[in-house]
């Protein structure tokens, strides 16, 4: 693994070694674009007290820090990257600004002006987006733009990120590489712009390498789980597809990152939109999960054998993760035997727990039973407040990339 200035390493190869460095994103104006009218095609199910949040966040990192881990934030990340490099400051302009949307006269306008902002100010830009209000007042294009005069001003010239929030499915790390995913939804797609010019351009990032470069078909990093080293779980359901888990395991073959991969399908729903939503490791040998699909989850089992890749299964989940994994068997500790119970919290992201180190995890405060239930299991529970930062669906996993684990 690479070594940086930090007397670690950066990389990760579980859900569990003792966390040292991690990437969250403070939520920012980008939440301010939210309306009753744009919330569901901006997948939130609400419009959250953006002040609040970042409160919540806040405390969020606070816990992470308190317990030794290194915060890096996402928009201090992209604004140091767009001052050290004039190319990531041209590639995130030219993935922001599209020419398809705004005509090519408004765009070159556009991109000449993004092209002269600080980087703060062109950072914000990335990631709050731009109204066509918004846009730089020459009397030349106010007249000669038909786009700018048809479009009204409060629409998007450039889309809001309010989802990079969820740090974990834009980019993972696996072994000491870092992997830029390929999201499937057009409301997320650009947030992988970001991560990959903080990742291609940061002094911090220097020599690290990339894993899945191709990125052919859809896998988000909340579908990843890496179960043990060598082994990754990848959830298939409305994110990533059987063609990105599939081009997923055959990379990570061919770079030496994994021998064995598990397909787990999961419904094709709101509620279990990642594999994190349903089932996070929260110790070396033990899962949290939403107890309603804990008798159903399968897994196709990929290994590397040789030149060619073995595809069995299906079967269950937990056979298949023990015997991948070589343990006896998968601890699976459930979020309440109570149908009802157990349906509120994994809606409210009580199976989506952060693990700071082996048996050592972070959950939210709401999640009363699933925390009730993870302590009876020897298992240390920190609890956050997620009133608002809950409102996008996602819970303190979705909320962290970890960028250096220890090994186990
Ligand atoms: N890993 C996760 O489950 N991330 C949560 C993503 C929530 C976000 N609103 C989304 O729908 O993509």
């Amino acid at each position: 693994m690479s070594m940086t200035a930090a007397n670690y390493p950066l990389g990760s190869r579980s859900e569990v070694g003792r966390l040292r460095a991690v990437m969250l994103h403070r939520p920012g104006d980008e939440l301010l674009r939210l309306t009753p009218r744009n919330n569901d095609q901006l997948l939130f199910d609400g419009l959250p007290w953006v002040a609040r949040a970042q409160e919540e966040h806040d405390a969020f990192a606070d816990v992470l820090r308190a317990n030794g881990v290194d915060v890096y934030l996402l928009g201090d990340l992209l604004t140091e990257t767009i001052e050290h490099s004039g190319a990531a400051r041209i590639q995130g302009i030219s993935s922001a600004v599209s020419p398809r949307r705004l005509g090519t006269h408004l765009a070159e306008d556009l991109a000449a002006h993004l092209r002269s902002l600080p980087a703060m100010d062109l950072a914000h830009v990335l990631t709050a987006g731009m109204t066509f209000d918004e846009l730089p007042v020459t009397p030349a294009a106010a007249s000669s733009s038909l786009v700018r005069r048809m479009h009204h001003g409060p629409e998007f010239a450039i889309e809001p990120l309010p989802n990079l929030l969820f740090t974990r499915d834009s980019s993972f790390w696996i072994g000491a590489r870092f992997a830029i995913t390929s999201l499937a939804l057009p409301a997320r797609v650009r947030e992988t712009s970001l991560t990959d010019i903080i990742y291609a351009h940061h002094p911090r990032f220097l020599g690290a390498r990339r894993a899945y470069e191709s990125q052919v078909a859809p896998v988000e990093g909340g579908d990843v789980l890496l179960l043990a080293p060598g082994i990754v779980a990848v959830g298939v359901g409305e994110r990533t597809t059987p063609a990105g888990a599939e081009a997923l395991a055959r990379s990570l073959f061919d770079d030496g990152l994994a021998h064995t991969v598990l397909a787990v399908p999961i419904e094709q729903a709101r509620a279990f939109m990642h594999l994190d939503t349903v089932c996070t490791m929260v110790d070396v040998d033990a899962v949290v999960m939403y107890p309603n699909i804990a008798e159903t989850m399968a897994a196709y089992t990929l290994r590397s054998v040789g030149d060619t890749v073995v595809v069995s299964g299906p079967r269950p989940f937990v056979d298949a993760a023990a015997e991948a994994m070589g343990i006896e068997k998968l601890r699976v500790i459930d979020t309440g035997l109570d149908p009802v119970t157990a349906e509120r919290e994994q809606w409210d992201d009580g199976n989506n727990t952060l693990a700071l180190a082996p048996g050592v995890v972070v959950s939210y405060n709401r999640n009363v039973e699933t925390n009730r239930r993870l302590r009876d299991s020897g298992i240390e529970v920190l609890e956050i407040e997620g009133r608002e930062l809950g409102s996008g669906r996602g819970g303190p996993r979705c909320m962290s990339c970890p960028l250096a684990r220890d090994e186990l």
